[in-house]
């Protein structure tokens, strides 16, 4: 069986305050966005897991869709498999593409091999896997808060912009851009400013990552004035970084930006 697990980008990303079990909690927008990787799950005679594409860091045996693997072994009698990851989701992006990974192999194994799991209790796995991970079970656009697990739907359809993903020569670990975050108390919540005209988000919606990441990696900062210097209606680093999104009325001419950046277009 053969899945495309797809990337997210997240509008907004307010860091509220720091959780006694060290986490934080926050709340953001959580839209899915048409990258993705190729992740193909076969019944073998032993587990293997094999990929191609870019390159993963860290080591096989901790990529997420093998401990997806194991953590679904606990509870149900699963035969051997072989996987294989085609991947080309950037990496340490913030785009969560290790979460997708799982959550839909997840999905597949759930499917395949007919474990009667309802979404809700795939989201409970997931959410061992990694604070978004549980997104990409529904993967429609969402409120998330709290650690960034729980969810509230909206209505958000963008399908009406041209969305451009940009990753720079640049990759952050999601543990060093919530290492430098200040929580700050939130006056508007997102969840009501998200309804205004797309137009208005930039003097209303922030991603509170940016500005100590911005520090760290100017390279990312000059994207995103590229992207408004092009005429983005809105633009953003996504999550913790190092890619930035914008959303134009009409698709722009980023040639420039394609000389020492990845860039996406039609996201
Ligand atoms: C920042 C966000 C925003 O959407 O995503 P990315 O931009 O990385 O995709 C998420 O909060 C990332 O979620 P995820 O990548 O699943 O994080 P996890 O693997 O669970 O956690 C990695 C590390 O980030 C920190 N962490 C994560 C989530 C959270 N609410 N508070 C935290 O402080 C913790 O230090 C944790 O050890
Ligand atoms: N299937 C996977 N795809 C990408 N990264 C993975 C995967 N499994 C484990 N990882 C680990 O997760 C880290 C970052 O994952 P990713 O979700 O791409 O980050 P981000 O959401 O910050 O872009 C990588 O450095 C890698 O070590």
């Amino acid at each position: 069986m053969i899945v495309f697990p797809n990337a997210k980008i997240n509008i907004g990303l307010n860091i509220t305050e720091r959780r006694p079990d060290g986490y934080h909690n926050l709340e953001t927008i959580f839209y899915p966005i048409k990258i993705n990787d190729v992740l193909e799950v076969i019944e073998s005679d032993a587990l293997s897991f094999q990929s191609s594409g870019l390159e993963i860091p860290g080591s096989e045996d901790d990529n997420l869709c093998l401990r997806g693997y194991q953590l679904l072994k606990r509870d149900f009698k699963l035969p051997p498999v072989a996987i294989h990851l085609h991947k080309n989701i950037p990496i340490g992006a913030g785009l969560g593409g290790g979460s997708s990974d799982a959550a839909f192999f997840i999905k597949l194994m759930n499917e395949k091999f007919r474990l009667g799991l309802t979404a809700d209790q795939m989201m409970d796995y997931a959410r061992v896997l990694g604070a978004d991970c549980a997104f990409f079970i529904n993967n429609q656009p969402v409120f998330a808060f709290e650690k960034g697990d729980e969810f509230e739907s909206i209505k958000l359809d963008l399908s009406g912009y041209k969305i451009v993903l940009v990753m720079p020569d640049a990759h952050v670990s999601t543990a060093e851009a919530y290492r430098g975050v200040k929580p700050t108390f939130v006056k508007e919540t997102l969840y009501d400013l998200i309804q205004m005209p797309v137009a208005q988000w930039k003097r209303h919606i922030r991603n509170d990552f940016e500005a100590h990441i911005f520090n760290n990696h100017p390279v990312i900062r000059g994207v995103k004035a590229s992207l408004y210097e092009r005429g983005a209606l809105y633009a953003s680093m996504s999550g913790s970084g190092a890619s930035v999104f914008g959303i134009f009325e009409t698709l722009p001419d980023l040639s420039t930006l394609e000389e020492t950046c990845r860039v996406f277009y039609n996201v």
